[in-house]
């Protein structure tokens, strides 16, 4: 299992003090229409800290990355190291220490592992994207390959990848931009029980080396086994925050989400990969009228 917060959040792997910036998210609102996707959402991600974001379908976990990261309006407080995130384009917002993965891993299919990473290390400056890119002057920083262990895919095209194999670029290709916060929307998505084992081992290497990361997952299997501390939505509101064994033991959550699919020994990176039931009915929001 992971380790215990406190520590997790102020130091890092090497008993250092964890440099990078905390995430701090308060009162987060998104309407969309007459849907109140998040409804006045707080959470927040320490350096060196890997935090769950659950929820049943429709309960607002991508709204959330979308508004963290610039790409949906919102209203309420966004601070990253102290530095006041609202209002601020995606691009800066990049710039000021975020990235984020998306649920679908739309890759470079026409150029190497490499070469997207390079893109995702480049993002924030696209004079130095088009130079060191389009260009073919690239820099080549393996560091995020060696921490996902894709090392031996650096020269392969990215199309013929297998679905593990992207989702392991995608993340590296986030963290190419070296972010103080990573977030991350459903890396474990197609991915069979070894390679989301392996995906896990991974993330707690790049939290333990001071990132903080978000993770969005409908895997229980992975967000049980390898967060610090796992937050819920349901219907857009935050329904309860605590431990992975705070949560699974959680009524509330048992009956919105988690029913009977996870057991509570299902905490652990050999189990199956357990996916909640999904709502009946999605995209509802308790404000719709
Ligand atoms: N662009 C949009 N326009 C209108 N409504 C939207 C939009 N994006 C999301 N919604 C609505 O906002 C709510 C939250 O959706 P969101 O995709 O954030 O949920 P989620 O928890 O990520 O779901 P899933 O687990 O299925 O990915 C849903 O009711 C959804 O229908």
């Amino acid at each position: 299992m992971t380790a215990p917060k406190a520590a997790a959040a102020s130091t890092s792997a090497a008993g250092a003090p964890a440099a990078g910036k905390a995430l701090s998210v308060t009162g987060l609102t998104v309407r969309y229409g007459g849907v109140t996707a998040l409804n006045q959402v707080s959470v927040t991600v320490e350096p060196g800290e890997l935090v769950g974001l659950i929820g049943p379908n429709g309960a607002g976990k991508t709204t959330f990355i979308d508004a963290v990261c610039g790409f949906t309006r919102s209203t309420g407080q966004i601070r990253l190291g102290g530095r006041t995130l609202a209002g601020l384009s995606a691009g800066a917002r990049a710039r000021a220490g975020l990235g984020r993965s998306w649920q679908a891993a739309d890759l470079y299919d026409d150029l190497t592992v490499r070469e997207n990473l390079t893109v995702g290390a480049y993002t924030p400056d696209w004079r130095r994207t088009l130079k060191e890119v389009v260009w073919g002057r690239a820099r080549h920083d393996t560091g995020v390959a060696e921490q996902l262990g894709i090392t031996h895919l650096l020269d392969r095209p990215c199309d013929g990848l297998a679905a593990g194999q992207r989702k392991l670029v995608d993340v590296a290709r986030a963290l190419a931009g070296r972010p103080d916060i990573l977030l991350l929307d459903e890396p474990a998505a197609g991915l069979n029980t070894d390679e989301s084992r392996q995906l896990a081992a991974r993330l707690r290497g790049v939290v333990d080396a001071g990132t903080g990361v978000l993770l969005v997952d409908h895997d229980m299997g992975l967000v049980l086994a390898v967060c610090d501390r796992i937050v819920v939505l349901d219907f857009g509101r935050v329904l309860a925050e605590g431990t992975p064994q705070q949560i699974q033991r959680d009524q509330a959550v048992i009956a919105a989400y988690l029913g009977s699919s996870t057991p509570p020994d299902s905490a652990r990176p050999d189990s199956d990969n357990a996916r909640p039931g999904e709502r009946p009915q999605s995209g509802s929001s308790e404000d719709d009228s």
